[in-house]
């Protein structure tokens, strides 16, 4: 296979788009009563950690997706289903739980799912058994966790740890980002917090540090390369902070900690091995947070609930290997966003959580998603001429539909989306009068999106309205149309039974990173580099020497830098001369 576009099922399904072009969603409904049932499944996944019988966590949950508000039949199901026969999705998922080096421009295996495989059975990466390696790294967190939580572990001066700060970016800050946030309900944080900093930009460790002692922080510098810039800098720039106070080196043993599969650069930061958590080439940073990189998960919510979430994820790993197609949750996400994709020409996907808890979560998979498929070449080496990874965004719900939702009703672009929502929370609070508001948003915006409101709607709502009522004829034609709503939006519905408690969050988090998977087999791309992230650190490496100015320079002296396209040398001696001018006042 070359490109997904010369594959049968491919061909049949853009012939059949031009019978779909013309679909009414709410046809489709009334046509038939069987709709919603044909279009949606329920999934119960349960798995208990079999080495933890004091981790008293539930570990099942339940999802119902439907998918039946989308501009599908079955026939297009069906064709998107041989799609996904035909590109041969079944043997590259058996490939990647093997072990196979399926990232092949960086020669590796994919195996994030070793990550939470919490039995004794052995997977392999290439050859090895990763197993023995992944459960020793979980104990090691489990030790340290434990130790940090109870008090046992002290700082410098004896104190106990009260925040930690999680230095780190992309991979090494996204995903301990959304998960903290996501169980925010499970932590205690009057007696431990924690803060991540990412930004290379000064202010984000500066305001951070505001609210933090040296003698009872401790930082967590995550970096799968332990190279990265931004990383470092900031690294630095905290062991300044820290030493200032603590005065003795001795004393960094206390309060850094490192999470990275590069030893030695580890050693040279200073970090001591004991003190270094360890992960894995066949680890992808934007797949790690199930890693050593969840530390300060572990951290803020305790090892069992870090395990829980690893248990969901693995019971979700379980579904994707084992269930054929078209009962496969991440497979039916992803053949219904490569139809809007690849067919319809929708440019993005729109996660919209109604649930507070996952206010990251389009963050998170922004990273997940687009730097997974965010490729132009195929696996073989040949530009695509067809579209591949979406735009991924999204806010919670209901605040996005006072910003953005206008745009997504009545706007002129296409935009899938996927609501979620539990149907419990887990703060129902004031009767659970607030839950009730939120998911009759969660139900209703899905439905407006699909009816809309016709011409006929809005004449009879102004006619029986008082003030528009009295409207000349005129004066209705004229604001009618503005109140028209096409309707005929596609969504997918996801509702997680009861809660989003650890368990339920991983596995909803490897839906999506199967869906990913999925999507990055059909357009024959790999998934699993990010070559993409690297030009631009390139140019600024060159362009950093240029920025520097002496004390001795002035505006009038400065040299002018001329090595790029006059719009590069005219932003970079702007900034030059604009540092030379202040320090001259
Ligand atoms: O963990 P590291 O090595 O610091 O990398 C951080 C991030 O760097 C780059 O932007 C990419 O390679 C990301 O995938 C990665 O997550």
């Amino acid at each position: 296979m070359v490109l997904s576009s010369d594959l049968a099922a491919w061909k049949k399904l853009q012939a059949h788009y031009e019978a779909a072009k013309h679909y009414q969603l709410t046809d489709l409904f009334a046509k038939d009563p069987e709709r919603f049932s044909t279009f949606s499944r329920e999934l119960h996944l349960d798995f208990k950690p079999p080495h933890s019988p004091t981790n008293t966590n539930p570990h099942e949950t339940n999802f119902l997706l439907d998918f039946s508000k989308n501009l599908i039949v079955p026939e297009t199901m069906s064709l998107l289903l041989d799609l996904a026969r035909e590109a041969k999705v079944e043997e590259w998922r058996e490939k990647m739980f093997a072990g196979e080096p399926i990232n092949f421009t960086e020669h590796r295996s994919v195996l994030h799912v070793a990550l939470r495989n919490l039995t004794d059975t052995p997977m392999y990466s290439e050859g090895h058994n990763v197993t023995p390696d992944v459960h020793a790294v979980l104990q090691h967190m489990r030790e340290t966790s434990d130790a940090i939580r109870s008090g046992e572990w002290r700082g410098y001066t004896g104190e106990r740890i009260t925040d930690v700060v999680n230095i780190g970016i992309g991979g090494s800050d996204l995903g301990p980002v959304m998960v903290t946030q996501a169980l925010a309900k499970y932590a205690n944080p009057e007696k431990l917090r924690v803060h991540f900093v990412s930004n290379v930009d000064g202010t984000h460790l500066a305001e951070t540090l505001r609210s933090c002692q040296q003698a009872s922080t401790l930082f967590i510098i995550a970096s799968k390369t332990f190279t990265t810039q931004e990383t470092i800098t900031n690294a630095q720039s905290a062991r300044a902070w820290f030493l200032d106070e603590a005065k003795d080196e001795s004393h960094i043993a206390k309060h850094f900690v490192a999470l990275s599969t590069n030893t030695a650069k580890v050693t040279e930061f200073g970090i001591s091995p004991e003190n270094m958590f360890q992960f894995w080439d066949w680890v992808g940073g934007r797949y790690s947070l199930w890693s050593a990189i969840g530390l300060s998960i572990a951290i803020y919510v305790g090892f069992d609930q870090f395990e829980s979430l690893l248990a969901g994820a693995h019971a979700m790993d379980r579904h994707f290997r084992s269930t054929p197609l078209e009962e496969n949750l991440p497979v039916l996400l992803a053949l219904v966003g490569v139809w809007y994709n690849d067919f319809w020409g929708a440019q993005t996907q729109a996660l919209l959580p109604y649930d507070q808890y996952l206010s990251r979560f389009a963050a998170y998979f922004q990273q997940g998603d687009m730097e997974s498929n965010g490729k132009f070449v195929t696996r073989d080496a040949k530009e695509v001429n067809y579209q591949t990874g979406p735009i991924i965004w999204g806010e919670p719900g209901t605040n996005g539909q006072h910003a953005f939702y206008q745009l997504i009703h009545q706007g002129t672009k296409m935009i899938p989306a996927d609501f979620i929502a539990t149907t419990h929370s887990l703060n129902p609070i004031s009767n659970n009068v607030h839950h009730d508001i939120l998911l009759s948003n969660f139900f209703a915006q899905p439905e407006a999106l699909m009816r809309g409101k016709s011409a006929e709607q809005v004449y009879s709502e102004l006619k029986s309205d008082p003030t528009s009522a009295k409207w000349s004829d005129a004066e209705v034609q004229n604001i009618l149309p503005h109140k028209v709503f096409k309707g005929n939006r596609p969504t997918n519905s996801l509702l997680i039974d009861p809660v989003l408690h650890p368990f339920a969050l991983g596995s909803l988090i490897a839906l999506y990173e199967h869906k990913i998977f999925v999507q990055g087999i059909i357009w024959n791309i790999n998934s699993f580099d990010q070559w993409g992230v690297e030009l631009g650190k390139q140019l600024a490496k060159k362009i950093l020497p240029e920025l520097q100015t002496s004390s001795q320079d002035t505006a009038e002296s400065l040299a002018a830098v001329n090595s790029h396209d006059t719009s590069t040398n005219g932003l970079i001696n702007y900034y030059r001369q604009a540092k030379v001018r202040r320090q001259q006042q």
